[in-house]
């Protein structure tokens, strides 16, 4: 088994509900509560400023240009695509200003800002790649359950198509490939903050139905 199919397997139990959790479910069906994914789409867009950060080291840290191109790649529709969703789902739902730029953060949202820190500061590419790796593949996974017809509104379309679609199922691949490649040198590292970072991605929607 590959070091990342190995890793997975060891935080099935937390994987497993992360991928078919009710808010994927609901979200598929456009039957999500509006408050639900208010509360989600504000965290997560603070997740999202370590998480470009955290693609920033890796891009430092990564031991080749093609590597660097790649990253790059992705940073940029995150900061392109991804962006201009949360902007007009912001528009959507009435999200003030303060609450886009500095909402009261959850714990789970603190907690992975300060995982995706930690990651970012080992200046490690493997251990950069073990928390991208785990955010990346785990959407595509969720997202790529759902069957049935896309839901009507953008809200919850996009929010899919964006982690299920062949540039980003590429990607995954190549985040899975290079983290089996450099991961094994440094395997234990990786391997605490990959279960880390499942457990937190549970979590996170976890917290959404408390
Ligand atoms: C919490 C979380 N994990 C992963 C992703 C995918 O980038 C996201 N947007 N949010």
């Amino acid at each position: 088994m590959s070091l990342s199919e190995r890793l997975r397997a060891q935080n099935a139990a937390d994987w497993d509900a992360a991928i078919t959790h009710r808010f994927a479910a609901e979200l598929g069906a456009g039957r999500i509560d509006p408050a639900v994914l208010r509360a989600y789409l504000v965290q997560d867009y603070q997740f999202i400023d370590r998480f470009v950060a955290l693609l920033g080291a890796a891009i430092a840290s990564a031991d080749s240009f093609a590597a660097r191109l790649r990253l790059s790649r992705f940073l940029a529709m995150i900061t392109s695509d991804e962006n201009t969703y949360f902007q007009r789902a912001f528009d959507e739902l009435g999200v003030p200003e303060a609450e886009r730029t500095a909402p009261e953060l959850s714990e789970t949202t603190r907690a992975f800002q300060d995982l995706m820190r930690e990651a970012a500061e080992s200046r490690s590419y493997a251990q950069a790649l073990s928390v991208l790796a785990v955010a990346e593949w785990l959407y595509l996974s969720w997202a790529e359950r759902l069957d049935g017809p896309k839901p009507e509104s953008f809200l919850h379309a996009e929010w899919i198509t964006l982690h299920d679609n062949d540039y980003f199922r590429g990607f995954v691949g190549w985040l899975r490939g290079e983290l089996d490649r450099v991961g094994p040198a440094e395997e234990a590292a990786c391997a605490a903050l990959f279960g880390r970072a499942v457990q937190l991605e549970r979590r996170f929607f976890d917290d959404l139905y408390r």
